[in-house]
């Protein structure tokens, strides 16, 4: 089977824009098809789950065309479908499978709905029944109770309240609510049972009123929804980040010391699940929350003093918890796995809706925790997690995912406890997170990080280094390289810089062995010449250059880690890294070093020019506005003068043991 081993990580630290809501994401597709006018839904999550309702919502005559990067154009319909007849396959999307199911018992038209073999083992007996009360053809095509369904032409009723129970799936009341404006009439839902999931109730209304349908709801009982209200297409509405996918990260950064900030969800947060933070505050762990970020770090050890607060709390533990977490269900299977690093043993309660989930989610809780060491036992609606007796996880376990992209993601952070850990067909994140686990890598892969002057030797440092750790190399100088002679060939100005920012935005730059090629042909040793080398240090003195590069240069940060040089990579592009070394040499000394580097090459060259020219550059590269190249206070300071090679190398190496020695 397909798999992904996770290395010993040691600490999480970093920034994470987060994809789309996949919540927010479905309804808002559904909505805008339903809606009159056009919708412009930005920033859209591009994931199994939304590519099937927008799959679904073509099949079904709604207009649908990009409008930019995960952005879309929505030609609403203005009503029901107008595709009367359809055969739609669903894969395993809830968040698809039941809203469209009552859209399209409204929608006058012979319809049919199926998914993978999981989804016809969730049931939707409440939403049916629902339904039927009300007049709507509903049939079941395989087991009573379970998709897949067909949907015929009816006569719809509104005259009587539909009753419904609340207690199996929230997405049902959500699937009625979205469906009923279609009709115009007033319509009355009552619950029969206490209402699971409350807060993605509130995602639904929430984005109902920005579609101009207002929902009256008395308590969480009874919702009414008053006749004459339409869908309106609100115009532009942007998807926030998915706050389910945020706590992976947040966990990661409670654990294993942070600080770990997610972008895209905060205080404003319309979904429920960025109350997980408020959960992981009751463990211990120090949150910070904006607007629209959320930032966490481990807690603060009680027992060891610790010089500053910044440095306080990593490698303590989160406090042992006994939660209600009904109204966080997704999220709180990421507690679960957070439990393996708490001081006792942790209760999660009320959490029925895991059973009918992607898979039986307390099953396979249970089973795959208990595969790194945790005692755990397990009821109808509870898990009781308990770290394991000797506090050490076991190494190696494979963990079984069960097509379920939570477990996957949940799982990744058992590497956080020291152990090496292997995750079975991890590409099942691709239903709401494809990239999750280079994401993860980026805030989890340690970096060492060495900056210093031109000629310094730092690039012949640092690839050395990586190759002893067998960690990955960024040369982050090439890249301005690449950007200089990109910006020479397409006759761009070094003085232009929104131009040259916009040849660095799209720059295609691989990096094969030692060979480096822009736009697929051979530059390795174009890039390296004196040419090339001043007219880098002018591009990369353009704020706008910098800015353009900085995201490209943290995707270099994978597993097992990275050794990446430059002038700026401790203090701008890594500032979390394991270790930052300066490294430097008298001037002379890299005069010398250049020269015998370019004789070698057999190149002409003179050493006076060339102390001038390093002069000049140092001078350039000390001195401008943004990120100027000098040592941080806490950089290591490696003056390679009179050290040979083998000599800088043992020392950086030295200094990287002690700092992942320093964190077991
Ligand atoms: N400690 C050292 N002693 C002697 N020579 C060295 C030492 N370190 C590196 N060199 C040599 O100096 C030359 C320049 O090194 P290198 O290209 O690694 O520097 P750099 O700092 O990465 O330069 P640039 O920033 O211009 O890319 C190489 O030929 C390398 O072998
Ligand atoms: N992180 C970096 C890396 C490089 N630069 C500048 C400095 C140099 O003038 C130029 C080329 O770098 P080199 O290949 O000599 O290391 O790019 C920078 O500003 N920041």
């Amino acid at each position: 089977m397909n798999h992904l081993d996770i290395p010993v990580l040691h600490r999480a630290a970093g920034t994470v824009r987060l994809p789309g809501s996949k919540s927010i994401s479905n309804r808002v597709l559904l909505l805008a098809a339903l809606a009159q006018g056009e919708t412009v839904v930005a920033d859209l999550l591009d994931s199994d789950d939304t590519r099937v309702m927008l799959a679904a919502l073509r099949q079904l005559g709604i207009g649908i065309e990009s409008a930019g990067a995960d952005s879309y154009r929505v030609k609403g319909a203005a009503g029901p479908f107008p595709i009367k007849q359809a055969e739609l396959f669903l894969g395993n999307a809830g968040t698809a499978f039941r809203p469209l199911t009552a859209a399209l018992a409204l929608s006058a038209g012979h319809y049919q709905l199926s998914g993978v073999a999981r989804m016809h083992e969730r049931p939707i007996r409440d939403l049916v029944d629902g339904l039927t009360q009300i007049g709507a053809e509903v049939r079941y095509l395989g087991n009573a109770g379970f998709p897949p369904l067909q949907v015929l032409p009816a006569q719809i009723n509104l005259s009587a309240p539909i009753q419904v129970r609340g207690d199996v799936s929230s997405q049902f009341l959500t699937a009625l609510l979205m469906a009923l404006p279609l009709m115009g009439q007033t319509a009355v839902i009552e619950m029969t049972t206490e209402l699971i999931s409350k807060p993605y109730i509130e995602i639904t209304l929430n984005l109902m009123a920005r579609f101009g349908v207002k929902v009256e709801r008395e308590g969480w009982s009874r919702f009414t929804i008053a006749a004459g209200q339409r869908y309106v297409s609100p115009g532009t509405i942007h998807v926030e980040g998915d706050a389910s996918s945020a706590s992976y990260f947040l966990a990661a950064g409670a654990i294993a010391g942070g600080p770990v900030r997610v972008e895209g969800v905060g205080r404003n947060s319309i979904q429920g699940d960025v109350a997980f933070a408020d959960a992981l505050a009751s463990l211990g762990a120090r949150i910070g929350m904006g607007d629209n970020w959320i930032e966490a770090r481990g807690p603060l050890s009680a027992l060891i003093p610790s010089p500053s607060p910044a440095d306080a709390g990593e490698g303590s533990k989160l406090r042992a918890f006994d939660l209600d977490l009904n109204h966080i269900p997704d999220a709180a299977m990421t507690l679960a796995v957070a439990a393996l690093f708490a001081d006792g043993p942790c209760t999660l309660r009320n959490i029925a809706s895991w059973r009918v989930k992607e898979t039986d989610r307390i099953v396979a809780m249970a089973t795959e925790l208990r595969k790194v060491g945790a005692i755990v036992e397990e009821g109808d609606d509870w898990l009781k997690v308990s770290p394991p007796y000797t506090s050490h996880l076991t190494p190696h376990a494979s963990i079984a995912t069960y097509d379920d992209h939570r477990m996957a993601m949940c799982f990744s952070l058992v590497a956080l406890g020291g152990v090496p850990v292997r995750i079975l067909d991890p590409n099942c994140v691709a239903k709401t997170f494809p990239d999750y686990f280079d994401r993860f890598a980026e805030i989890t892969a340690p970096v060492i990080a060495i900056d210093g002057p031109s000629a310094s030797g730092k690039g012949t440092v640092a690839q050395r280094v990586a190759n002893a750790l067998g960690y990955g190399y960024l040369d982050s100088g090439s890249l301005y390289r690449l950007v200089a002679l990109a910006g020479q060939q397409a006759g761009v100005g070094y003085d232009d810089e929104a131009g040259i920012a916009a040849i660095a935005a799209a720059l295609s730059a691989e990096f094969r062995g030692d060979q480096v090629l822009l736009s697929g042909n051979d530059v390795t040793e174009a890039i390296r010449s004196e040419e090339m080398s001043a007219a880098s240090s002018k591009v990369a003195a353009l704020p706008a250059v910098r800015a353009a590069l900085i995201e490209r240069q943290r995707a270099y940060r994978r597993w097992p880690g990275l050794v990446a040089d430059g002038r700026d990579m401790g203090s701008v592009v890594f500032p979390q890294a394991e270790v930052k070394i300066f490294l430097t040499a008298s001037v002379e000394a890299r005069a010398e070093r250049r020269y015998k580097q370019l004789i070698a090459k057999g190149v002409a060259a003179n050493i006076r020019p060339l102390l001038q020219d390093l002069r000049e550059r140092d001078e350039r590269d000390a001195s401008r506005s943004v990120a100027p190249l000098r040592k941080g206070e806490d950089a290591h300071l490696l003056d390679t003068t009179e050290l040979s090679i083998e000599q800088a190398v043992d020392a950086v190496l030295g200094w990287a043991r002690d700092a992942v020695d320093g964190k077991r």
